[in-house]
C-alpha cells in the first residue's frame, strides 16, 4: 500500500504554516508577519456553532481519493456498546451406574464412570475488539454440558469453556441470576424437615411401644408414610430397577464434593478498564455426577444408582461499553473529524460535506512500529494492573466484596510496550450537548474514558478560539452532570443494616454491626474535589484541520497564541475547571484530505498517552 502521508515529514516540521515556527523560541507569535503572508484575510465569525455547520468548497474541487472519498464510498462497522447477553454454564455430566461384565462373571463389580464437570463462562478485556455487537447479537452464550460417565469406569468429559472477549473499557453488570444450587438447597431443607418430623414420630412410637406391647399394631398404623429421601432428586436409579428393589433401597447421604471453580457471588459488577491479562470467572460450571463406585459399601456390594450432575448458574448480564478508544476525536458537525481518521487510521468512516455525516462512532486503529518511524509506547512504569475485584454494585447497596487472590494478574506478569492505539471519531457535537441535544451525549461517554482527548477544530470554520471553548464547555458541562449522577447514585446505594440510621452519611465504615451504618467501599468521587476534573484532568490537544485551505493561517496563529497562554497559566483551562491538565497544550496544524500532519499527530498522542 503506498504511504498516505508523505514520507520524510520530520516529527516537528512545520510543513503547513513554516513562518509560525521560525522563531522557535518564541512561543507568541507577533500577527504583523503572519498577515503579510496571507494570502486572504479570513473573516473569523463570533460563533463558530452557526458557523461550523456551514460546507467547505475546497473538498468538492479536489479530485477523488481515499481521503477525499464520494460520499456513498464508505464502509459501515457494525457497532454497538450496549449488549444484553444471558450466560449459561454447562451442567455436570451424570454419574454412570454399571457393572463388569466377563464371562464366568456373572455379578462383577460396579465399574460406572463420573460425569465431566460443566464448562465455565468467563469474560476477558481484550485490545483488538472495539465493539460489543457481537455479543449484542448473540444473546445467548452457553458453555459445554459435562459427559456423562461410561462404563468401564470411563469418566465423561469437561464441558467447554466459554470466554467471553470484550473491548477494555466495558462494564459488566449483573441483572438477574438463576442458580438452581439455592432452589436445590432449599428443596433439600424443606425435605430434612419432613425427615426429622418422621423421625421423630419413629421415636415417639418406638417408645409407646416399649411402654405398653399390646398398643404396638395401633401406633404404628397411625404412623405416616415414610418421606423420601431428602436428596432424592440428586440420584440417578438404574432403569432396570424394580418395585420392590426400589421401595427397599436405602440411598446414602451425599459424599461431601471439593468444588475447584466457586461461583463469584452477586451481584456481579466489573469495570474493565484495563486488559485483564487472565479471564474473570462469571458462571462456574456444575460438577459432574459420580458414578456406582462411589457407593460401594460392604452392606451395599452393587449400587443401582449414581448421581446426577449438577445443573449450572445463569446470568443475565447488562455490558456496557464505556471507554470506546485510547483517543477521543471531539469536534463540530463537518469539522473534519471523519476525514482525519481516514488519514490516520484504514478506517473507511464515510465522509460528507454536511453536518452529521457519522451518526454511529468510527474506530480505528494506528499500529505503532519501529520500521514506518512511529514510536512505540513503552510500558507502563507503574505496577501491574490491580487485580479486578467482584463488587457488589452500590446502586444495590451492598458492601463491596473483592475476589483478589482469584481473579488477580497471574504471577510474574510484566506489561507489554504499547504496540497500537485506537481512535474514536464519533459524531459532532453541537451546543447543548450534554442536555441531549444533536447526536452528543450518547457518545459523550465514550470520551470519559478516552485516555487523551483530541479537539478537532476546523480552521475554515470561524474562530477557532471559540470552538474550541465551545467544545470545552460542553464537555465540561457533561462531565458534572455525570458526576452529580454518580453522587446520587452512590448516596442512594448507602444501607443501613440495623436500621437506626443514626449515623451521618458520609460514615464509612466496614466494621462492627452493632447500629452502625455499614457502608460499601465506593469508589472516591469521580471528579475529586473539583467538579469535572474527571474529564479535564485528562491530557488533551488540539488538530486544527483543513489548513491546506486559504486564510486559515492567522486563526491558526491565534489558537496557537491561546494555547500558549493556556500553557503558562495566563489563561485558564477552555473548560473552566480548576486544576485541568495544561501541561502543553499543542495546536497541530493538519490538512487531511491531503494526509498532510498525520505522523505529527501520532508522534504527539504517543507522548501523551506515554504520559497518561
Ligand atoms: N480542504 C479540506 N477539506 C477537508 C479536510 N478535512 C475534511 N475536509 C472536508 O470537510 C468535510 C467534512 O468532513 P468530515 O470528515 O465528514 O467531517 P466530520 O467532522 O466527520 O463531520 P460529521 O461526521 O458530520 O460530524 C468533507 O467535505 C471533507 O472533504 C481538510 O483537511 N481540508
Ligand atoms: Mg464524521
Amino acid at each position: 500500500m503506498p504511504p498516505r502521508c508523505t514520507p520524510g515529514s520530520g516529527i516537528f516540521l512545520p510543513f503547513l504554516y513554516p513562518t509560525l515556527f521560525r522563531s522557535a523560541s518564541s512561543r507568541i507569535i507577533g500577527r504583523a508577519s503572519i498577515t503579510t503572508t496571507t494570502l486572504h484575510s479570513s473573516s473569523p465569525s463570533p460563533s463558530p456553532s452557526s458557523t461550523s455547520t456551514e460546507p467547505s468548497s475546497s473538498s468538492d474541487t479536489l479530485p477523488s481519493s481515499r481521503l477525499n472519498p464520494a460520499p456513498d464510498d464508505y464502509a459501515i462497522s457494525a457497532f454497538a456498546d450496549k449488549a444484553r447477553i444471558t450466560v449459561h454454564a454447562g451442567s455436570g455430566g451424570h454419574g454412570c451406574i454399571s457393572f463388569l461384565r466377563e464371562a464366568y462373571l456373572a455379578n462383577g463389580p460396579a465399574n460406572g464412570g463420573d460425569g465431566g464437570h460443566g464448562g465455565n463462562v468467563y469474560i476477558q478485556a481484550v485490545h483488538g475488539e472495539t465493539s460489543l455487537h457481537k455479543l449484542a447479537r448473540r444473546r445467548i452464550l452457553r458453555a459445554g454440558r459435562g459427559k456423562t460417565g461410561q462404563g468401564g469406569n470411563r469418566g465423561g468429559a469437561r464441558g467447554d469453556d466459554v470466554v467471553i472477549q470484550v473491548p477494555v473499557g466495558t462494564v459488566v453488570r449483573e441483572l438477574n441470576r438463576i442458580d438452581p444450587l439455592v432452589e436445590e438447597n432449599a428443596r433439600y431443607r424443606e425435605a430434612r424437615e419432613r425427615e426429622r418430623e418422621y423421625e421423630r414420630l419413629v421415636r415417639e412410637s418406638e417408645a409407646a411401644v416399649a411402654e405398653a406391647e399390646n398398643v404396638e399394631d395401633a401406633i404404628r398404623a397411625e404412623l405416616p408414610e415414610a418421606p423420601e429421601h431428602p436428596h432424592l432428586d440428586k440420584f440417578l436409579l438404574y432403569p432396570g430397577i424394580s418395585h420392590t428393589e426400589r421401595r427397599s433401597l436405602t440411598l446414602p447421604r451425599l459424599p461431601r464434593r471439593e468444588r475447584l471453580y466457586v461461583q463469584p457471588e452477586g451481584p456481579i459488577h466489573l469495570d474493565l478498564s484495563r486488559p485483564t491479562p487472565q479471564p474473570i470467572l462469571l458462571a462456574a460450571g456444575g460438577i459432574g455426577g459420580l458414578g456406582n463406585p462411589h457407593f460401594v459399601s460392604k452392606d451395599r456390594p452393587r449400587p443401582l444408582f449414581a448421581t446426577k450432575g449438577e445443573r449450572a448458574v445463569s446470568l443475565q448480564l447488562e455490558l456496557e461499553l464505556k471507554l470506546l478508544a485510547d483517543v477521543g476525536l471531539v469536534g463540530l458537525p463537518n469539522a473534519g473529524k471523519s476525514t482525519l481518521l481516514r488519514a490516520l487510521t484504514n478506517s473507511r468512516a464515510r465522509v460528507g460535506n454536511w453536518a452529521f455525516t457519522t451518526l454511529q462512532p468510527n474506530i480505528g486503529t494506528v499500529v505503532l512500529d519501529n520500521h514506518k518511524g512511529r514510536p512505540i509506547v513503552p510500558p507502563p512504569k507503574a505496577a501491574p494492573p490491580a487485580p479486578h475485584a467482584i463488587i457488589r454494585d452500590a446502586k444495590y447497596g451492598s458492601v463491596v466484596i473483592s475476589q483478589r487472590d482469584q481473579l488477580g494478574a497471574p504471577a510474574g506478569y510484566t506489561p507489554e510496550p504499547r504496540t497500537r492505539f485506537t481512535i474514536a471519531d464519533i459524531p459532532g457535537l453541537i451546543e447543548g450537548a450534554h442536555l441531549d441535544r444533536g447526536l452528543g451525549v450518547e457518545f459523550l461517554r465514550h470520551v470519559e474514558r478516552a485516555g487523551v482527548l483530541a479537539f478537532v477544530v476546523d480552521l475554515s470554520a470561524g474562530d477557532a478560539v471559540e470552538a474550541l471553548k465551545a467544545l470545552w464547555t460542553e464537555v465540561g458541562l457533561y462531565a458534572r452532570m455525570r458526576e452529580d449522577e454518580e453522587q446520587e447514585r452512590e448516596v442512594a446505594g448507602r444501607i443501613d443494616w440495623e436500621g437506626d440510621g443514626s449515623s451521618s452519611p458520609n460514615t464509612r465504615s466496614r466494621t462492627g454491626f452493632g447500629g452502625q451504618m455499614i457502608v460499601a467501599n465506593f469508589p472516591e468521587p469521580m471528579g475529586g474535589e473539583e467538579g469535572g476534573l474527571h474529564i479535564a484532568a485528562k491530557p488533551w490537544f488540539v488538530i486544527a484541520t483543513k489548513g491546506d485551505l486559504e486564510g486559515t493561517q492567522d486563526n491558526y496563529a491565534r489558537l496557537k497564541e491561546y494555547l500558549d497562554a493556556v500553557t503558562d497559566g495566563q489563561e485558564p483551562h477552555p473548560s473552566g475547571v480548576e486544576g485541568a491538565w495544561t501541561e502543553d497544550c499543542a495546536a497541530i496544524p493538519v490538512s487531511a484530505i491531503h494526509g498532510h500532519g498525520t505522523n505529527r499527530i501520532i508522534h504527539w498522542i504517543v507522548g501523551l498517552l506515554d504520559e497518561s
